[in-house]
């Protein structure tokens, strides 16, 4: 098979160039590419990303969010995760199998000695752990299959960054099933590193070397980056795409309870509400037009409650703790 390479290590590009050779690169036989991403978070087409990433954590660790054109969950990227994509010319989408890309994989990985198992879920499994996801995208022909391969990623960054307690979010929104990982690494031979890896992979999938790469031309290298700058770098895209939701919470404090109901649609606040037992000095609704429109962060919602707060709206509650009802604060210590 042919490859590509893909030419940095930023999740908005690589995310873009999927989709981009999707839409244009229109192959006659399949082409696949490996290629990894810094620390990020990528989420489904139709995922709600405020209820699928722990927006303390990536803000604190500078980890991009970015939403994908291909469907499942959300997965954590670093530099120890390696990703690959194929692809493929096709009939008709009703006839693709995940298997008939799953399986290269699995063998790609037997031939350096790694033997793994394909889960009912199409997940690639060692010891009943996951060590790859995978996920696909069809297209006027052409289907993009893409999957992760978990080398040695950081496994407790990933927790944190995906953590979010998402029953109070509600929405049709498509969740991640979350499952016990493992790095492939851990199961490798000793002398394997991960440079290794990658290019026994590219030396297995490439027919032992026999097959060239494809070589993108600066026009086409141009025109991913503007679909990067456009589209995949966007909070419009990445956050502002998630289906509408309503976020609801309930929340006890010292000074009384709150009850907060916020509906967002477009990223966007549209409505919200305070219900509950607390003693406000003046009536919130007040301020209540103040919230509408805003995106559903942290830092647009606390510069309302700041530059409201000689109101007094919330009684004894403060901010902080008014905010710990909107977002989880990360109780991680920032050092790692
Ligand atoms: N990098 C990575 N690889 C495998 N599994 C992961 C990873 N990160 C998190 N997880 C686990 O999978 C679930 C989500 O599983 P779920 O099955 O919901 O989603 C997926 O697998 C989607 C794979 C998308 C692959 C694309 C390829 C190129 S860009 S992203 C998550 O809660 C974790 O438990």
């Amino acid at each position: 098979m042919q490859f590509i390479n893909y030419f940095n290590q930023d999740a908005y590009t690589n995310i873009a160039m999927d989709a981009w050779l999707l839409k244009n690169l229109h192959p006659d036989k399949p082409i696949f590419s490996l290629w990894q991403n810094k620390r990020a978070v990528i989420v489904g087409e139709n995922q709600n990303t405020f209820s699928e990433v722990n927006a303390d954590y990536i803000d604190a660790h500078d980890i991009q969010v970015v939403r994908r054109v291909s469907g499942g969950g959300a997965v954590y990227h670093d530099l120890g995760n390696i990703c690959f994509t194929f692809f493929v010319p096709v009939a008709s989408s009703a006839r693709v199998d995940f298997r008939q890309f799953v399986k290269p994989m699995a063998d790609a990985l037997e031939s350096v000695g790694i033997h793994v198992d394909i889960s009912g879920r199409n997940d690639l499994e060692i010891d009943g752990k996951k060590i790859s996801g995978n996920a696909q995208r069809y297209a006027g022909g052409y289907l993009m299959h893409h999957g992760t391969l978990l080398w040695n990623t950081n496994v407790d960054a990933m927790v944190r960054s995906l953590n979010v307690a998402d029953e109070k979010f509600i929405s049709k929104a498509a969740k991640s099933v979350r499952s016990r990982v493992g790095n492939i690494k851990d199961y490798a031979p000793k002398e394997l590193t991960i440079e290794k890896f990658i290019a026994q992979l590219q030396y297995y999938l490439t027919n032992e070397g026999e097959d060239e790469e494809y070589k993108l031309s600066e026009t086409q290298k141009n025109d991913i980056l503007k679909l990067r700058d456009e589209q995949f770098s966007q909070w419009s895209w990445n956050y502002g795409k998630s289906p509408k939701f309503m976020y609801n919470n309930h929340a006890k404090f010292d000074g009384g309870s709150i009850d907060t109901q916020i509906d967002v649609e477009d990223g966007k606040i549209t409505d919200i509400n305070f219900t509950g037992d607390f003693l406000g000095v003046r009536d919130w609704r007040e301020m209540k037009a103040q919230f509408i429109g805003l995106p559903f962060t942290r830092q647009a919602v606390s510069q309302v409650l700041e530059k409201n707060k000689d109101g007094q709206y919330f009684g004894s509650i403060t901010i902080d703790e008014l905010l710990g009802t909107f977002f989880q604060k990360d109780e991680v210590s920032n050092n790692d």
